[in-house]
């Protein structure tokens, strides 16, 4: 999402590094630059006045500290900033009260409300061991309730019935009923969809939320919509007591600017991204992460945590064990390493938070990685089971057997051979582990540590 912003960013912040003092006049002459690219990126006007500000006020008269070029003393400055401007710590879910917590979902038509509405109750039941009932209260558009019925059982939380000839007050307060008497811990109440501001769906939606007072009102908006953002926020948050924010589409080409607005004009948090249509592409919102992205310093924390969630431990050991008995790393194991990366949203995705990888990662986008991984899978497919332990073996007339079983060429066969050699060095080095160890390696390897650190990076 933030690829030009960040591009845009490092530009100007290049001029600044070489200079040997920050001055009135580099500080304005850079503070311009980001200016615009903020601007480009679609963060309304009043929030880029605000931020410049801030930043030229603290930049202004700052003592650079030894170990700092003015460059990184600026990027810091910065850095903090940005924080500052999408909301200090990440802010999770507010469940404690007697239960069921009642979570009132908001926002314009096709923004995501019933996507996240799963996504959400994924991540309760899966992370948080929540029990979780899931509610639609769209009683205008009939398609919305089974569509959360699907939802629902896709994810395996419990749905509760509703039909369109109810009423959305009904509904809610019988799914709350039903929830207490099954002893749920969480009931996500999806809502209509607005177009646009409507007088009476936004009425409908006051009404409801003084029925059925839930603790979590959360407003979920697209990232793409770019400017627009700024005034449908504001126009929920003042019809609506929000608690925080679920910012969708995230994954898309949206410029960022969403991000960085949406909590300066509402004042609530952005409580979690969206990043992809499948029920596990939601991240919680973490502003010192996010703003390490936007300045191309990537946010190898988020990495980690998604690795240890999708990496499968029991495999990964075996593999860890084999190789550190010094057994060799076989087509076998790249297979699942390949599989495991496709897991986590594909290699574009994973190099997008590695630091300087940015530019990589939009080049691994389009040259369509996920082709090249099915065919690399087709490959070892077609390989006999010794022939993947050993790929020694591979005379020419088995190679041809391989390209000719799996529709590749020999090229492409001898490419992932020498890839697999690479990676099989590596894992001798690291003595398995995988990828989790790989990319604890490469935090280890940032400039103060970034891997080890807590989320905070630079402060
Ligand atoms: N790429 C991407 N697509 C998303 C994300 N969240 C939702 N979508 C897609 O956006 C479209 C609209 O999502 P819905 O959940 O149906 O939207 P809604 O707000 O419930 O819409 P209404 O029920 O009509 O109000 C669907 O095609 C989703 O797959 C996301 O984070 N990333």
């Amino acid at each position: 999402m933030f690829d030009n912003l960040t591009e845009r960013l490092s530009k100007s912040l290049r001029t600044i590094t070489g200079k040997a003092r920050l001055t009135d006049d580099n500080i304005k002459d850079t503070l311009r630059e980001v200016r615009k690219a903020l601007l480009e990126a679609d963060v309304a006007l009043a929030v880029v006045k605000t931020f410049v500000e801030r930043v030229r006020k603290r930049a202004v008269g700052v003592e650079v500290a030894r170990s700092l070029n003015p460059g990184q003393q600026f990027l810091k400055i910065v850095q903090a900033e940005l924080v500052e401007l999408m909301g200090q710590a990440n802010e999770s879910l507010n469940l404690a009260q007697q239960p069921p917590a009642v979570v009132l979902m908001a926002g314009l038509q096709g923004a995501g409300k019933t996507t996240s509405v799963a996504k959400l109750s994924r991540f309760l039941k899966e992370r948080q061991k929540k029990k979780v009932l899931v509610v639609s209260a769209d009683i205008y558009r009939p398609a919305a309730i089974k569509q959360l019925e699907t939802l629902a059982t896709e994810v395996g939380v419990e749905f509760f019935p509703s039909s369109s000839d109810q009423k959305p007050i009904d509904i809610a307060q019988a799914a709350i009923a039903h929830a207490k008497k099954q002893f749920c811990d969480v009931v996500i109440v999806d809502t209509a969809g607005r177009l646009h501001i409507d007088d009476a769906l936004m009425d409908e939606i006051k009404g409801l939320h003084k029925a059925i007072n839930p603790i979590e009102t959360l407003f979920v908006i697209d990232a793409m919509i770019g400017q627009d953002a700024v005034n449908t926020a504001q126009a929920f948050n003042e019809a609506l007591p929000l608690t925080g924010i679920i910012l969708t589409k995230a994954d898309g080409d949206a410029r960022g600017g969403a991000a960085l607005s949406v909590r300066e004009v509402t004042g609530k948090p952005i409580k979690f991204l969206g990043v992809g249509e499948k029920v596990d592409a939601l991240e919680p919102f973490h502003p010192d992460r996010i703003a390490s992205r936007i300045l191309g310093m990537g946010d190898l924390m988020s990495l980690i945590e998604q690795a240890e969630q999708t990496i499968d431990k029991a495999k990964a050991e075996k593999l860890m064990n084999k190789v550190s008995k010094g057994k060799g790393f076989d087509l076998e194991d790249l297979r699942d390493q390949l599989q495991q990366m496709q897991n986590m949203g594909g290699l574009g995705s994973m190099l997008e938070k590695m630091p300087g990888m940015g530019n990589v990662a939009q080049m691994a986008q389009q040259a369509d990685m996920s082709k090249q991984f099915k065919q690399m899978d087709a490959i070892i497919s077609s390989m006999t089971p010794q022939e993947r332990r050993d790929p020694d073996i591979l005379s020419g007339s088995r190679k041809r057997r391989i390209t000719m079983g799996s529709g590749t060429q020999i090229q492409d066969l001898n490419r992932l051979l020498k890839q697999h050699k690479q990676m099989s060095k590596m894992m001798k080095k690291m003595k398995g582990g995988g990828m989790t160890k790989m990319m604890r390696g490469l935090g280890g390897m940032m400039p103060g540590g970034m891997g080890g650190l807590p989320p905070g990076g630079m402060r």
